[in-house]
């Protein structure tokens, strides 16, 4: 129903940007939250509502987009060696989109995050959450998926997009990657558009979802190719994104205790599996750790005797794949009505993220009848 007294025209054809005229001939029937203060004192006046700059958090943590090697014609055999300063020194002027504070959360290749790294890595995000429009983490590519799959699943980041940032090639070799990558995340980070969509990742050009992401290439730039899809892209440094923002489907969100001294994730090994793949191996872990993922060959496929060896076992035993894509069903499984109950199917999650999902099970001292359902959101179970 048209409105005579006040008339909203949209002067951006991006309407999330939020740039908009409002008419009035009549100051009450503006919404409070429109007005700015100059030109609430004439009722007849146009008004434009001013935004302030988005304020970003840029965490750094290492990996290859922090790293030097001995000449520009290396891009390997390098060392972690630049601070997030350096890195914000390196990339153009960003001062007309966002506001930016930056902490060093630690300064290592992604080889060496482990739980304390990850657990300040978790709270970094989670105070950020509270003050700031978006984030920013710089990370090593090598584990960056574990990294993100873990916050993507104890944190509910709301409409503040996190966004993981890597390189493929050390700052000091021609082409280096790393400050465009930066760049462009800050960029994810600071626009409407990205709000709503939860954990995301910045590389080469393509905006990808932090929970689907895989490395799939040890040494090329394109390394994150997805089977779910990139969700956006840039051309020009524009941000094109492909579907309106939508989170995971099925992703459990666990709860964490922020209590610093206290965190201590379960044990999990991740066992390769390959012909005369031996059981031996697989109860040996079993005693050591709280609980096992296999990689199995194909979608659940192991020896007949190491099936067996599981299904004697008592610790959560979780079959992933090594295959990068595809998944394994849960009629794979080697179950009967008395054995079994501790043998799950991974469903689309790689052996690495399928350990990071159950080490949260465990955390929580789940059932096994409660991971197989946490697991059913990938369609395992
Ligand atoms: N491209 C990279 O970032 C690899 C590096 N080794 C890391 O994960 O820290």
């Amino acid at each position: 129903m048209r409105n005579d007294l006040v008339e909203i025209t949209t002067i951006c054809p991006d309407v999330e940007n939020s740039q908009f005229l409002v008419q009035s001939s009549c100051p009450d029937t503006i919404p409070e939250i429109l007005k700015c203060q100059s030109a609430a004192e004439n009722c007849s006046s146009i008004i434009y509502q001013q935004r302030s700059l988005p304020s970003i958090k840029i965490l750094g943590t290492g990996g290859t987009i922090a790293s030097k090697a001995v000449d520009s014609s290396h891009t390997a055999g390098y060392h972690v060696d630049l601070t997030i300063q350096d890195l914000l020194d390196a990339i153009p002027d960003i001062s007309k989109i966002c506001e930016i504070e930056y902490e060093q959360l630690c300064n290592v290749d992604s080889k060496n995050i482990n739980q304390d790294i990850l657990y300040k890595i978790y709270k970094g995000v989670s105070e950020s959450l509270q003050t700031f429009d978006g984030i920013v983490i710089t990370h090593g590519t090598d584990t960056l998926s574990e990294t993100a799959f873990f916050i993507e699943s104890t944190i509910d980041a709301g409409d503040v997009p996190i966004v993981f940032v890597g390189s493929m090639r050390p700052s000091t070799s021609v082409s280096a990657d790393g400050p465009m990558n930066l760049y462009q995340a800050i960029c994810i980070a600071s626009n409407p558009k990205s709000r709503g969509r939860s954990v995301l990742v910045s590389l080469n050009d393509q905006i990808s979802s932090g929970y689907y992401i895989t490395k799939t290439n040890a040494n090329s730039l394109d390394t994150f190719n997805v089977r779910q899809g990139y969700l956006g892209n840039f051309v020009n440094n524009e941000i094109h994104y492909y579907y309106p923002p939508v989170k995971p489907q099925g992703c459990h969100k666990f709860k964490l205790r922020l209590n610093g001294e206290d965190f201590k994730l379960p044990e999990v090994c991740i066992l390769y599996a390959h012909q005369a793949f031996p059981s031996s191996i697989v109860k040996l872990v079993a005693d050591k750790y709280d609980g096992i993922v296999l990689a199995t060959m194909g979608a659940g496929s192991l020896p007949d005797e190491v099936n067996q060896a599981c299904m004697e076992l008592t610790v959560p035993i979780i079959y992933s794949k090594r295959s990068m894509d595809g998944m394994v069903p849960v009629a794979n499984l080697p179950r009967n009505d008395s054995k079994g109950h501790n043998i799950i199917a991974s469903g689309y999650l790689s052996p690495e993220k399928s350990r990071i999902l159950l080490q949260l099970c465990l955390v929580g001292n789940y059932t096994p009848e409660e991971i197989k359902h946490v697991f059913t959101g990938v369609y395992g179970g």
